[in-house]
Order: structure tokens, then C-alpha cells, then sequence
């Protein structure tokens, strides 16, 4: 039987530098520009020029597309849109890996994330829970693969702002078929629940010669 260490990183942890802290403060950015909205005093067509030229400064050190997808598959991927801190779509969630095969994480998320007034997007919830559900097949001790199908329940509103807590577990796996459950809570109450069944197939990693397809 597989013995798990307490309480396993499993999110790649943010640095202090480089793209990791150019993210962050653009994940600050978009909070700002939401924050103040279309009535806000600030010199909004100036704010426009200054990131146009931080776009173009990124994109003249760009590499290839294609060389980039090889790069991000190279090692241990840290650009996923939920708990990569390569990408600043990304919340992000900190997930951990639990000793008894679930996961387990925590995230606060702001006026990006909003759907109905205070509450969190609902595609938002289920992005969230297809990773967690994801994650949480590969740290378990059964086969993990891609999303098949995700039934995601939304019991009650889930707050803005608040500390969310994550959980997922692998239930079962029968031949192909892996079936994953996962839950949002805040204040220990469920908000949103997920059903899914994943198939145990996976895309390849690309590589330089097959130019990243
Ligand atoms: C995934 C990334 C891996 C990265 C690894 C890095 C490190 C890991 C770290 C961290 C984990 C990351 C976490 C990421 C989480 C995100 C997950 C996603 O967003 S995945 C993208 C969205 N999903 C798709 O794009 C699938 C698209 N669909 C397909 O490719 C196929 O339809 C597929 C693979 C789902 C099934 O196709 P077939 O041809 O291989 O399967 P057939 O032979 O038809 O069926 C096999 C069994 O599966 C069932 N099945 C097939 N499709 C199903 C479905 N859609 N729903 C439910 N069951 C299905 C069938 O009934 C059959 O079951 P019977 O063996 O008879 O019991």
C-alpha cells in the first residue's frame, strides 16, 4: 500500500522573481482596473498606452509559439489557468495532496471572478473543481486521465472575498473509467459540489521535432 507524506505541496509554489512576480502584479492590475471601474478619475487612455508598451516589450522577447507549448510541457507544467503562477488568469488555488489520497486547497477570489452580485461565476466553480477533481486523480493512488464528463451542483451561493476551501478525492476506477467527486465550501458549508468521471487517456507532451502540435 502507498504511504503518503501529511500534507503534500502540490500547486508549483509562486517565486519572488522573475515571470512569476510580473503575473502577480498583473493579476493586481486586472483587480485595479475592475476595482475602479468606468467612472474612476485615473488617467485611463495614459494607463492604456503604458500596458500597450508592456505588450510589445513581451512580445518582441516572445518565442515561437510552438517552442513555447514544448517548454511548458518540459518539466513540471506551472501555466494551467488554476494554480499556475505563469499565468495570471490563474486565482490561484494552492492545492495540497492529503495522506489519505484527497486533496485539499484554499482560495479567496475577487471581483474577476464574479457572476451574480458578490457570488462567484458559476464556470468559475466548475473550473476550480474539473482541476482539484484532476489533481486529485493524479496524487491518489489510481490512474488519472482526462475530464469525460462533470456534473457540477450549486447548492448555494458561493461568496466573493471570502476563504473558499477546495476538496477532491478519487472515488473509483473501473477499467478506462475513473469517477472523481469534489466540493467548494466557505464557512464549512458546501456551495458547490462536482460528480465526475474522467477516462484514463492522455494528450502527448509535445516535443521539439514534432514542433509542439
Ligand atoms: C489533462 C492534463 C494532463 C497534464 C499532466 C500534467 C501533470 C499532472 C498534474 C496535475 C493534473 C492536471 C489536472 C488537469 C485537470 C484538467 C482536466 C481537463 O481539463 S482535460 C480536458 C477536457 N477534456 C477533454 O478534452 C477530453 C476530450 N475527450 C476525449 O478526448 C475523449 O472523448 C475521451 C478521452 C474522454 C474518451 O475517448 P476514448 O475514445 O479514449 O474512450 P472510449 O474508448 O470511447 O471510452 C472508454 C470508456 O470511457 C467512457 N467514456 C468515454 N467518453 C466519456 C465521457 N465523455 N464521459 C463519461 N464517460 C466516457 C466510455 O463509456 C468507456 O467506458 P467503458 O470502458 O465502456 O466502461
Amino acid at each position: 500500500m502507498t504511504t503518503y507524506a501529511e500534507n503534500v505541496p502540490l500547486s508549483p509554489v509562486p517565486n519572488d522573481d522573475g515571470i512569476d512576480a510580473a503575473v502577480a502584479a498583473a493579476r493586481r492590475v486586472v483587480n485595479a482596473l475592475l476595482h475602479a471601474g468606468a467612472d474612476s478619475a485615473a488617467p485611463m487612455s495614459d494607463i492604456a498606452r503604458d500596458l500597450d508598451r508592456i505588450a510589445d516589450q513581451l512580445e518582441e522577447h516572445a518565442p515561437e509559439r510552438r517552442e513555447r507549448f514544448v517548454g511548458m510541457w518540459a518539466g513540471r507544467p506551472r501555466h494551467d489557468p488554476v494554480t499556475g503562477p505563469e499565468n495570471a488568469l490563474a486565482p490561484p488555488l494552492h492545492l495540497h495532496g492529503l495522506p489519505d489520497g484527497s486533496v485539499t486547497g484554499t482560495v479567496t477570489l475577487g471581483l474577476p471572478y464574479q457572476g451574480p452580485p458578490g457570488c462567484v461565476h458559476g464556470g468559475i466553480s466548475a473550473l476550480l473543481l474539473d482541476h482539484a477533481l484532476g489533481v486529485a486523480n493524479s496524487w491518489g493512488p489510481g490512474p488519472d486521465g482526462m475530464t469525460g464528463t462533470l456534473s457540477v451542483r450549486y447548492h448555494r451561493t458561493t461568496p466573493l472575498f471570502e476563504e473558499l476551501t477546495i476538496r477532491a478525492r478519487q472515488e473509483s476506477s473501473e477499467g478506462r473509467r475513473i469517477r472523481t467527486t469534489g466540493e467548494i465550501l466557505a464557512h464549512g458549508e458546501v456551495c458547490v459540489s462536482a460528480d465526475g468521471i474522467f477516462v484514463a487517456k492522455h494528450v502527448a507532451r509535445p516535443v521539439a521535432d514534432e514542433g509542439g502540435r
